[in-house]
């Protein structure tokens, strides 16, 4: 598609010139703070199935520029939303070396490392991602936040392959496991709201499930994040390091954000 990135010309602030969608309501990232949350006594923990997969699966792991993503299966998804909603992809947001507060969303003005999305498209009522990716019921996104702390090994499944797709266009075969381990211990706790697609085009598409609990990896794991990859192709001539893919947070207006925890 059209180029767009997190910084120079074609950063943030000119998306709305070719995404118009960037410029309207209903976007995100969003700081998540008291006086925009109000508890929900019906926000249940999500139902997660196919997401144990077998180490005989194959996945794919993309550098497609913008972030590094994991395509995801199928037979991955989630229940018990007010639709079924279908696994597409995972991928990630991260900082700097010099600044490792690259999360998206961010709780009373506080960044966290990285995050962790994983796209769900509404597999109930539309045929394909294309189709849900701009209806308002169409994309359901889990985010997990990213915390210094031990070696995580579910993470490094991943982390692992980085050197094999340090280019824009890179392709590695990651074989199957768990994804539930890339998720925190406790899932019960989370933010739910109605919001966008963090990147052009950002569709107002998605519902968004924040969980409360951040995961850790190790320093030395949010070092290799930081500093494996590339946005552009391996021989292009000026380099360009993979870092700050965050989008800044958005106006909030007339929103709440409901919880399922109490304070
Ligand atoms: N933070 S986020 O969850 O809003 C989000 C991203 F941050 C992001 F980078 C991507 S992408 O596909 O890797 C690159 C731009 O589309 C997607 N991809 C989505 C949007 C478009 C699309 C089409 C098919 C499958 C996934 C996606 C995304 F939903
Ligand atoms: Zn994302």
């Amino acid at each position: 598609g059209t180029k767009w990135s997190y910084i120079g010309p074609d950063g943030e602030k000119t998306w709305p010139q070719k995404y118009p969608f960037c410029g309207g309501g209903f976007q995100s990232p969003i700081d998540l703070h008291n006086n925009i949350l109000q508890y929900d006594s019906t926000l249940l923990p999500l139902e997660l199935i196919g997401y144990n997969m077998s180490t005989t699966d194959q996945l794919a792991l993309t550098n497609n520029g913008h972030s590094v993503r994991v395509g995801l299966p199928p037979t991955m998804y989630i229940r018990n939303l007010p639709f079924q909603y279908t696994a597409t992809q995972l991928h990630l947001h991260w900082g700097n070396r010099k600044k490792p507060e690259g999360s998206e969303h961010t709780i009373h003005g506080k960044h966290f490392a990285a995050e962790l999305h994983i796209v769900h498209y509404n597999s109930d009522k539309y045929p394909d991602v294309t189709a849900a990716m701009d209806k308002s019921d169409g994309f359901a996104v889990l985010a997990i936040f990213i915390e210094i702390g031990p070696f995580n090994p579910s993470y490094e499944k991943i982390f692992s392959h980085f050197q094999n797709v340090k280019y824009k266009g890179q392709k590695a075969q990651v074989p199957g496991f768990n994804i539930q381990e890339l998720l925190p211990k406790n899932m019960n706790e989370y933010y739910r709201y109605e919001g966008s697609l963090t990147t052009p085009p950002c569709y107002p598409s998605v519902l968004w499930t924040v969980f409360r609990h951040p995961v850790h990896i190790s320093e030395e794991q949010l070092l290799a994040l930081e500093t494996a990859l590339y946005c552009t192709r391996f021989d292009d001539p000026e380099p360009l390091e993979m870092v700050n893919n965050f989008r800044h947070i958005q106006e909030f207006e007339e929103r709440l954000v409901y919880v399922s925890f109490h304070e």
